[in-house]
C-alpha cells in the first residue's frame, strides 16, 4: 500500500543551517512510527516538514503519494505541534479551539451537525467535556496539551502528527491518549508522532525511528517487542549521568 508519509533524502535548513541532512522513513496507513532522538536531533524539524511548516531543500517529500509541493489535501493531517499555549492568549473556550479543528474541512462555513458531532466526540474521547465551556487560559499546561489533542482528533485526519503528545501531560491523562489513539489506529488511522519516552504509548508503536544530527540513525521494529523498553532510546548523545534520567524518565 501507498506510504501516506515518505520521506527519501530529505534535506532541510534553518537560519542558514543544514538541520535535515537525508532522512528517509515511512509511514504507511495504520501505522504508528516514533520519532526518537536527543534534543536537536531533528525530530521537530522533521515534522513540521511534514506539515509543509519548514520548506524542504532537497531529496523528497510525499504526502498520500503527491509530492509535497503539490500537496493540498492537509484537511488529511491532524497535526499537534510541540507544546504550545492554545489560544495565545485569546479568550477562546476549550470548544472554540477544538472546534478550529474542522476548518480545514469546512473553511469559514458555520458548523454543521456533523461537525458538531465531531467536536463532541473528539472533547469526550479526551476527557474534556466538562470542560467544553470554559476558557483555555483557565486551563493547566497538561489539560491545554489534550485540546490541541483534540483540535486534530475533531478533523477526522488521515494521519495524526503529533510533536511530543505526552509532554506535561500525567500518567492517567498518557493512558486516557493511549487508548484514544488505539481507537483512532483500529480505525485506520497512521500516527507519526514525536517521543521523548515511550510510555504508555509503547504496545501502539509498529517502528521507532532514531534521529542523530539530522540523520535517521537506526529503525527499531516493534520496540514494545525489545527484551528492554529504552533500547531504542538515543543514550550514545547523552552524558552517562543523563542516561540514567533518561530510564527513569525525569528528562
Ligand atoms: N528557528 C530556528 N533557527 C535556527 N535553528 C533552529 C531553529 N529551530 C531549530 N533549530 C536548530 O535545529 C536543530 C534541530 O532542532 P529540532 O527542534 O528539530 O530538534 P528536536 O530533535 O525536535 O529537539 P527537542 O528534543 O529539543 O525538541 C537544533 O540544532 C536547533 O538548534
Amino acid at each position: 500500500m501507498e506510504p501516506v508519509i515518505s520521506l527519501t533524502g530529505v534535506t532541510a535548513e534553518l537560519g542558514g543551517r543544514p538541520v535535515l541532512r537525508g532522512i528517509d522513513f515511512d509511514v504507511r496507513p495504520g501505522e504508528v512510527v516514533a520519532l526518537l532522538g536527543a534534543n536537536g536531533s531533528g525530530k521537530s524539524t522533521a515534522v513540521r516538514a511534514t506539515v509543509g511548516q519548514v520548506p524542504v531543500t532537497g531529496g523528497e517529500l510525499r504526502l498520500f503519494g503527491t509530492p509535497v509541493r503539490r500537496f493540498r489535501d492537509w484537511a488529511r493531517l491532524g497535526y499537534v505541534p510541540q507544546r504550545s499555549t492554545a489560544a495565545g492568549g485569546v479568550p477562546a473556550t476549550v470548544r472554540e479551539i477544538v472546534s478550529a479543528g474542522r476548518l480545514a474541512r469546512r473553511g469559514l462555513r458555520p458548523l454543521g451537525r456533523a461537525d458538531r458531532a465531531a467536536v463532541d466526540r473528539a472533547l469526550d474521547l479526551i476527557g474534556l467535556a466538562d470542560r467544553a465551556g470554559d476558557s483555555v487560559n483557565a486551563l493547566s499546561g497538561g489539560q491545554h496539551q489534550r485540546v490541541l489533542i483534540a483540535r486534530a482528533l475533531t478533523g477526522e485526519p488521515d494521519v495524526l502528527i503529533m510533536d511530543e503528545p505526552l509532554a506535561g501531560v500525567d500518567l492517567a491523562s498518557q493512558r486516557v491518549l493511549a487508548e484514544t489513539l488505539r481507537a483512532q489506529i483500529a480505525g485506520g488511522t497512521a500516527v507519526l508522532l514525536v517521543l521523548h519516552e515511550l510510555g504508555p504509548l509503547e504496545p501502539l508503536i509498529d517502528r521507532a525511528v532514531v534521529l542523530a544530527h539530522g540523520r535517521v540513525e537506526r529503525t527499531v521494529e516493534h520496540p514494545a517487542q525489545l527484551p528492554e523498553a529504552h533500547a531504542c532510546h538515543p543514550e550514545d548523545e547523552l552524558e552517562p549521568s543523563a542516561v540514567a534520567k533518561l530510564q527513569t524518565g525525569i528528562l
